[in-house]
């Protein structure tokens, strides 16, 4: 990389500003999943073993509304962190302002400090302003401001261009650098996929609908085959006139959908059945069906003769790239399909397997079938991004050497 990386910076006695993504799943107050947090703990102990005191940025899910924030509070990262570094870990509530200024005035030098979730800037006063996710170019040099350099780590946020990354970045000339975690998953996707090994298959799902079938045009170009699953999968449906039901449809998609299917022709790959359900609870009533779902039930996972059809179409392939979990795998009723696939990745031996995202790498990792893959990566629309051959504004903000 030309980029300036951690290991050019002064660091000793320095206010190091960190962008990490702890964009973690959170249960009852809990860490679920912490791989994101592991990831980051390299840069973060090379920062602090060298004098450096840290001073951490992460968003935390998204924030449209007031009522949203308490349940999207950092705390509970800051705890995870502090177990994981085995040190103490100050937690800022606050995203600006004397508090937090004091807070990092009061560091010495290897101290850690996690500021709240960035995306509390995107409501002020009840408002939907979006000052961390447009960008807003005075947040990103108030929080420029705060510190003597910045290292940029957040590879899953390196698709966005939002205050905390980008924002930050370009404050500070010639002083943002980009940590190992970054390096290491652009070296492992560039190697992986600039010139993969074909056949190319690459597996959609989750629930980031309209943020994601964007990328299924550019990609269809790349890869040999797009499997479709998990709730990226009904727009689709919607889009052939089969019935959805009550299922996950990004309604002004249909058309985009419409028009990727024109595209495919036989590249593209959904679901032939479905697990459906009365209700989205790991209790539902459910049963599976083939094509249309009536009215009152929601496919919430694939179902066998998808999983069957999604494997024969990977037996081949020599490059896997899988983003976004088959179905609810959250609730274990609707985790098979994901399982299923997962497992099957794992006896391609001669293959590259690439599982990317927060919810698809905790997916992997709960199910037990993460061993024996060859990259987890911590970027689920960042991966994707990458492979679609785009720039990622997180990574083209860094300083260059
Ligand atoms: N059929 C479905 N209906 C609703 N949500 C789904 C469905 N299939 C998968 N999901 C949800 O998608 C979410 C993950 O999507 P996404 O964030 O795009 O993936 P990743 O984090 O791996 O990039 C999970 O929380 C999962 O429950
Ligand atoms: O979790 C993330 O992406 P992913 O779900 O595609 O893995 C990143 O933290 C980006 O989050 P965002 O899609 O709310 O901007
Ligand atoms: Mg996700």
């Amino acid at each position: 990389m030309a980029k300036l990386t951690v290991e050019d910076l002064p660091l000793e006695g320095k206010k190091v500003l960190m962008r990490v993504d702890f964009n973690v799943p959170i249960k009852d107050g809990v860490v679920g999943d912490d791989n994101r947090i592991v990831a980051a703990l390299p840069t973060i102990k090379y920062v602090i073993d060298h004098g450096g005191r840290a001073i951490l940025f992460s968003h935390l899910g998204r924030i449209k509304k007031e009522e949203d924030k308490p349940g999207l509070s950092l705390r509970p990262v800051a705890e995870r962190l502090s177990n994981l570094l085995n040190k103490p870990v100050t937690f800022v509530p606050v995203t600006e302002g004397k508090q937090l200024e004091d807070a990092i005035d009061n560091m010495k030098n290897g101290d850690v400090l996690l500021v709240q979730n960035t995306r509390y800037e995107d409501v002020k006063d009840g408002e939907y302003v979006k000052r961390e996710s447009g960008n807003d170019p005075e947040l990103g040099k108030y929080w420029a401001s705060l510190g003597d350099v910045f290292v940029n780590d957040a590879f899953g946020t390196a698709h966005r261009k939002h205050a905390s990354n980008v924002g930050i970045a370009t404050n500070m000339p010639g002083k943002a650098a980009a940590g190992y975690l970054m390096e290491k998953e652009i070296k492992f996707l560039g190697d992986a996929v600039d010139n993969p090994e074909r056949p190319f298959v690459a597996i959609l799902g989750g629930a980031k609908v309209s943020d994601k079938i964007g990328v299924i045009d550019n990609l269809l170009e790349k890869a040999d085959k797009i499997i479709i699953g998990g709730g990226m999968a009904y727009t689709f449906y919607a889009a052939k006139g089969i019935k959805v039901g009550n299922s996950l449809v990004e309604k002004d998609k249909i058309e985009v959908a419409k028009q990727i299917l024109d595209k495919a022709g036989d590249k593209l790959v959904l679901p032939i059945d479905n697990v459906v359900a009365d209700k989205f609870n790991n209790d539902a009533d459910t049963k599976v069906v083939e094509g249309d779902i009536d009215d009152g039930w929601m496919a919430l996972d694939i179902g066998p003769k998808s999983v069957e059809e999604f494997e024969n179409v990977l037996k081949d392939a020599k490059t896997v790239v899988w983003n976004g979990p088959m179905g609810v795998f959250e609730m274990p009723n609707f985790a098979k399909g994901t399982l299923e696939i997962g497992k099957f990745l794992g006896t391609l031996s001669d293959a590259t397997t690439i599982v990317g995202g927060g919810d698809s790498t905790a997916a992997v990792k709960e199910l037990g079938v993460a061993d024996k893959l060859t990259h987890i990566s911590t970027g689920g629309g960042a991966s994707l991004t990458y492979l679609e051959g785009k720039e990622l504004p997180g990574i083209a903000a860094i300083s260059e050497k």
